[in-house]
C-alpha cells in the first residue's frame, strides 16, 4: 500500500509541472511551519554541484567554483550552498549581478571566507566596494567572464521562479559576455553547451536556467544552457515545455513533501502508465469489426509511399482492419505490402487523411481525386454558425451525421489546408512546425503570417491557439511534441499534454505517416466517436499513440536517447542510466518495432 503510494507520488512528481504561482502557494503552508526550504534547496545544489564535479574527477579542494547571484531568494539559495562549498574547501567566488544580495545567505557565505565581485556599481552590500566608475564596472564584467571560464563548475543563481521577462541588465550582459566568450548564440537555443563539458565549465542551474520562461516554455532572451538544473519542490513547465526544456539540461527534483494531490498541473508529460492505458487487449468476445477499423485516405500516384507507411501502421497497432481507398499504383502497393488490407469503402470507427497527399499548390494529375474524398469527408465534421450554415458555406443538416458523432479523423500532411475553420474535437490534425504555421496563416489566427520560427519558439502557445481556434485537437510534431485538446475536467480549457520518448533517429523521411496511421489505430479502438462528451478522451488517447510511436522507434534503433527524460529525485538513490546513441532507422523500422513496443506496455 505504502509502495503504492509513493509510486503514485513520484510519478506524479516526474510527469507534472506546475505553474510558478501554483508552486508559491504549494510552498506557503510549509514556510508557515518553519520549514528551511531555502537550506534545504541549497543543500541539494550543493550535493549536485559535488557530484556534477566527481563526474569530471575533480576533487572538491582542487575545485573552482564560481556562484552567479542575483537579489531574490534564488540567489539566496546559491549563497547557502556556496558557503557550503567553501567550507568543504572549494575555491568559490560569488558574482552579484543585481543591486544586493540576499542578507543571511551572504552572511553564511561572508562567513565562510568566500570571495564576492560586485557587478553593478550601485550595488550596496555591506562590506563590498561600490560606487566605483563606468570604466572599472567594464574591468569588472571582463573579470567575472575570466573567473567563469576558469572555472570547474558555475552555478546559475541569477533568477528562479521570480524573473520577469527576459533578462535584462548586468544579468542579461554577463550571460550575453559569457555566451560570446563561447562563441555561441544563446537566443534561440539553436546550440547548446551541452555536448562539450570539458571545454567551456559545467552550470548548474538553481532551480532554473535564469532568462528561460518558467511558465512558458520559451526563450526570450539571453540565457545559459545547463548541463543539470536542481528544481525545487515541484517542476516548473519551463522543465517539459520546448525548448526551454532543452535549455535545462538533466534535471534533478528536490521533493519538499509539497501537497500536489489537489494542485492543478500546468502541463503533464506522457509516461508508460498513461499509454498503457489507451491500448486495449482483445477479450474472447472480440472478433475484428469490435477490435478497431481504420480507413486511410492517404497517399497518392506521385507519393504512394505514404499509403504502405500508414496501413501498414496501422495494421500493426492491435486493431482488426484496415480500409484503404486511392489511386491504382498506391492500391498496388499496399496490397503488395499488405495482403490484409481491404480497398475501398465500408463502415469505419476512425479515418486517417492527407498523408502523402500533395497540398493544393501542389496538386499533380491523378492526386486531385483524393482531395476530392477528402473534401467531402471533412465536410461531414464542419460545425455550424448559429445561422445553420456551416463555414464553408455548406447546409449542416445536409450532411447528415452531426459533427461529434462521427468518427475520429486524423488530418495529416496535405489534407491540413482542407480543414474546415470549426470543427469538433474528435478531428485530430498532425502538423510539425511548418505546416502549423501555414495552416495558422491561411486562418489568420493571429490576423497576419505566422512562421515556423515562431512556431518553433513557443510551440505550446501555437498548438494550443491552433486548437482553441480550430476546435481540432493538435499534435504539434517535434522532439517533444505537444498535444492540446479539450480538457476532460473543464471543456472551457485547453489541456496540454506532451511526449517526449522517441530518439531523434525517428526524425527520418515517412516518420510522421506512420504516426498518422498509429493515432488512427488508437483512435478506432477507443470508444470515442459515439459522444461530444467522450471528446476529450481524443487528446489522452491521441498523445499515448505519441508516445508509442516514439517507445517503437526507441526499441527500433535500440537509442537510450530521447527527447526528454523524467527527472531523478533527489534522494531517492536513483541514477539516470547512461547515454546510448543507437543506429539510424527508417520509417519501416519503426512499425516492425510497434507490436514489441505494445507488448513492453501492457506487459
Ligand atoms: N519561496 C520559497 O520558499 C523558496 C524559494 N526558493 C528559491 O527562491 C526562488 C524565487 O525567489 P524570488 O521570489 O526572490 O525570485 P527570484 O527568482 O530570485 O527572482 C527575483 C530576482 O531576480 C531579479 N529579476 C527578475 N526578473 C529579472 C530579469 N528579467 N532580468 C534580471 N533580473 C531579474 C529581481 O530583480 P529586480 O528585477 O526586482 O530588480 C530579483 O532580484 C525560487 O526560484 C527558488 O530558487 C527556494 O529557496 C526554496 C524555497
Ligand atoms: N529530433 C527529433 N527527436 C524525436 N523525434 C523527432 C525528431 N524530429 C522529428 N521527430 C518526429 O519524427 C516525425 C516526423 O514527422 P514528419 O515531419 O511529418 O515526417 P514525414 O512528413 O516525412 O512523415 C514526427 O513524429 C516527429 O515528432
Amino acid at each position: 500500500m505504502g509502495e503504492s503510494i509513493d509510486h503514485e507520488r513520484l510519478q506524479m512528481l516526474r510527469f507534472n509541472a506546475y505553474a510558478a504561482d501554483t508552486v508559491r502557494e504549494l510552498e506557503r503552508p510549509l514556510l508557515d511551519d518553519g520549514v528551511p526550504l531555502m537550506r534545504m534547496a541549497a543543500a541539494a545544489a550543493a550535493h549536485e554541484a559535488k557530484r556534477m564535479l566527481g563526474a569530471q574527477g575533480v576533487a572538491l579542494e582542487d575545485a573552482n567554483v564560481v556562484v552567479l547571484a542575483g537579489a531574490g531568494d534564488n540567489g539566496g539559495d546559491g549563497l547557502f550552498a556556496a558557503a557550503q562549498l567553501a567550507g568543504e574547501d572549494a575555491r568559490v567566488t560569488v558574482v552579484a549581478v543585481g543591486r544586493g544580495l540576499h542578507d543571511a545567505g551572504f552572511a553564511a557565505f561572508a562567513h565562510s571566507g568566500g570571495r564576492v565581485l560586485v557587478l553593478d556599481p550601485e550595488a550596496e552590500i555591506p562590506g563590498c566596494v561600490t560606487g566605483f566608475s563606468a570604466g572599472e564596472a567594464g574591468e569588472r564584467l571582463r573579470v567575472a567572464v575570466d573567473l567563469v571560464n576558469q572555472a570547474d563548475l558555475v552555478m546559475d543563481a541569477m533568477t528562479g521562479i521570480g524573473v520577469s521577462g527576459a533578462l535584462h541588465g548586468i544579468a542579461a550582459t554577463l550571460t550575453s559576455a559569457l555566451l560570446d566568450s563561447w562563441g555561441i548564440d544563446g537566443r534561440a537555443g539553436s546550440e547548446t553547451i551541452q555536448d562539450h563539458p570539458g571545454e567551456r565549465p559545467l552550470v548548474l542551474a538553481v532551480d532554473t536556467p535564469s532568462g528561460i520562461g518558467v511558465d512558458d516554455g520559451t526563450l526570450p532572451g539571453p540565457y545559459l544552457t545547463a548541463d543539470r538544473t536542481v528544481m525545487f519542490g515541484a517542476l516548473k513547465p519551463c522543465a517539459m515545455l520546448p525548448p526551454a526544456a532543452y535549455a535545462c539540461g538533466k534535471v534533478t527534483l528536490v521533493d519538499f513533501g509539497f501537497d500536489i494531490d489537489e494542485a492543478e498541473p500546468a502541463s503533464e508529460m506522457m509516461d508508460a502508465d498513461l499509454a498503457s492505458s489507451a491500448i486495449l487487449v482483445p477479450s474472447v468476445h472480440d472478433m475484428k469489426y469490435t477490435r478497431g477499423v481504420v480507413g486511410l485516405v492517404t497517399g497518392s500516384t506521385r507519393y504512394p509511399g505514404a499509403a504502405v507507411l500508414g496501413t501498414n501502421a496501422a495494421a500493426r497497432s492491435g486493431i482488426g482492419m484496415v480500409r484503404y481507398l486511392g489511386p491504382q499504383r498506391a492500391q498496388d502497393l499496399v496490397l503488395q505490402a499488405l495482403p490484409e488490407a481491404v480497398i475501398g469503402k465500408g463502415h469505419v470507427n476512425a479515418w486517417v487523411v492527407g498523408s502523402g497527399v500533395p497540398a493544393s499548390t501542389d496538386t499533380a494529375d491523378g492526386d486531385d481525386i483524393q482531395r476530392e474524398t477528402i473534401t467531402r469527408l471533412l465536410a461531414h465534421y464542419a460545425l455550424v454558425d448559429e445561422s445553420g450554415t456551416n463555414d464553408d458555406g455548406g447546409d449542416a443538416a445536409a450532411q447528415g451525421t452531426h459533427p461529434d458523432a462521427m468518427p475520429p479523423i486524423v488530418v495529416d500532411a496535405g489534407a491540413l489546408d482542407l480543414l474546415p475553420a470549426r470543427v469538433p474535437g474528435n478531428v485530430v490534425i498532425t502538423p510539425h512546425a511548418g505546416e502549423l504555421a501555414g495552416l495558422l496563416t491561411r486562418l489568420d489566427t493571429i490576423n497576419g503570417p505566422v512562421t515556423a520560427d515562431q512556431v518553433m519558439s513557443a510551440p505550446v502557445r501555437y498548438a494550443q491557439l491552433a486548437h482553441e481556434d480550430t476546435g481540432a485537437t493538435v499534435v504539434l510534431k517535434g522532439a517533444i511534441s505537444v498535444i492540446a485538446g479539450t480538457d476532460p475536467y473543464d471543456n472551457d480549457r485547453t489541456r496540454i499534454l506532451l511526449c517526449g520518448r522517441a530518439p531523434a533517429w525517428l526524425g527520418t523521411a515517412g516518420a510522421g505517416d506512420v504516426l498518422a496511421g498509429m493515432i488512427g489505430a488508437l483512435l478506432s479502438q477507443s470508444d470515442v466517436s459515439g459522444s461530444p462528451d467522450d471528446a476529450p478522451a481524443v487528446a489522452d488517447t491521441v498523445a499515448a499513440a505519441v508516445y508509442l510511436h516514439g517507445l517503437s522507434a526507441a526499441i527500433a534503433s535500440h537509442a537510450t536517447q530521447c527527447g526528454w527524460r523524467a527527472p531523478e529525485i533527489y534522494g531517492a538513490g536513483e541514477r539516470n542510466t547512461g547515454y546510448v546513441a543507437g543506429e539510424p532507422i527508417i520509417a519501416s523500422d519503426v512499425i516492425r518495432a510497434i507490436p514489441q513496443a505494445i507488448a513492453k506496455l501492457i506487459g
